[in-house]
């Protein structure tokens, strides 16, 4: 923004700084040329941390009403069967996390769990009887699961209609073609998140770090496709970038880049030099690291947390970001397999 000298009489200036002060923009003059000075927003400061607890916090209160309103209307209370293989630790939490989430929002749930050495055939056997009971909305295979059984398999078993976590091939097919479709957690957490906060995604470019079909490949088909689509997406200019991906080009992508979302499992992976001044980051990734010195484990995400923090104008913190509002999501997706059922 350029002004022209002979609007700026001291007072005018001295206001100008005072309201610049206020809403932390940026002045410099322009001292060989004193007809105008600029002004820009300044970003130089700590970004604003995106509370994925208290997003689901939000998101736990529409459910709740939409359950409550469910039951008044005379049905039974939405149920979700959680089906759980071996006894991975990370497993076992994000399993207890959901039923715990469940019961606090009046969704009945069942964990079903099963020996590391189950057969195929068995798992396939106990979806079919949980496909054909009427008393669950919702299902879904805490993955991943044992080196011989099929994932692929045991996805396209769960009755689509049922399948909360969006992974039945059908399902995917949906998504991929902007149909209306249970959109898996984690895609729909991130975009919830930057729905909910205002971010605007249109025009903007995107850069998505992973390209797993569970969490990188989605978010990209959610932030890439058309608003004006059935399932709307956000518009934006998406980039996939991969472990094949050169270093240089990572953060070449990634400084032009004005959302960045991580999910590549590869902790300190973005770095504050890589990050735009401004940017909106992410982070997806859940990473155990075993701490040097107190020998203790941490949870991390993929990006470098303090340092990003510096630069970036919104960061997710890992815990506490994109976690809890994806456990929101699974609930969100039972509610709506209920509903889905009533219609049928
Ligand atoms: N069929 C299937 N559906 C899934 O949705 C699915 C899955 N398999 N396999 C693993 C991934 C991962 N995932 C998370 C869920 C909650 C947290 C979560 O609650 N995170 C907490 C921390 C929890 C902790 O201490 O580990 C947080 O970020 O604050 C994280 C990750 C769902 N997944
Ligand atoms: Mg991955």
């Amino acid at each position: 923004m350029a002004i022209p000298a002979t609007y700026c009489s001291p007072l005018k200036i001295r206001g100008l700084f005072q309201f610049c002060y206020r809403t932390k923009l940026q002045m410099t003059w322009n001292i060989a040329d004193r007809r105008e000075f600029s002004c820009s927003v300044a970003t130089s400061y700590p970004a604003a941390v995106l509370s994925g607890t208290a997003i689901a916090r939000q998101i736990h209160k529409e459910i709740q009403a939409s359950v409550e309103q469910l039951v008044a209307q005379g049905n039974r209370r939405p149920h979700l069967a959680v089906i759980l293989v071996g006894d991975d630790p990370a497993s076992r939490v994000y399993v207890r996390n959901k039923t715990r989430a469940a019961s606090l929002l009046g969704i009945s749930s069942s964990a079903l769990l099963r020996p590391a050495g189950v057969s195929q055939a068995e798992l396939l056997d106990l979806i079919d009887q949980m496909n054909r009971d009427w008393r669950v909305s919702g299902l879904l295979v805490q993955l991943p699961l044992p080196g011989h059984i099929n994932e692929r398999a045991v996805c396209n078993a769960i009755a689509p209609e049922k399948d909360v976590d969006g992974f039945h091939i059908v399902n995917i097919g949906k998504l991929v073609l902007d149909q209306r479709t249970m959109v898996p957690a984690t895609p729909a957490a991130v975009w919830e998140i930057i729905k909910r906060t205002g971010i605007e995604t249109v025009g903007k470019n995107v850069l998505v770090v992973g390209r797993s079909k569970n969490v990188g490949m989605p978010i990209a088909m959610l932030l890439h496709s058309d608003r004006n689509h059935e399932r709307p997406g956000g518009d934006a200019t998406v980039t996939i970038a991969h472990r094949c991906t050169p270093r240089d080009q990572l953060a070449h992508h990634c400084r032009l880049a004005d959302i960045v979302i991580a999910a590549a499992g590869v902790p300190q992976l973005i770095t504050a030099d890589m990050v735009k001044e401004g940017a909106v980051v992410i982070d997806v990734g859940i990473n155990r690291i075993h701490e040097t010195g107190s020998g203790r484990i941490r949870l991390v995400g993929d990006v470098d947390f303090e340092g990003v923090q510096q630069k970036a104008g919104f960061i997710t913190p890992v815990p506490g970001g994109v976690g809890p509002v994806t456990i929101a999501m699974v609930m969100k997706n039972t509610v709506t397999a209920a509903r889905n059922a009533l219609a049928h």
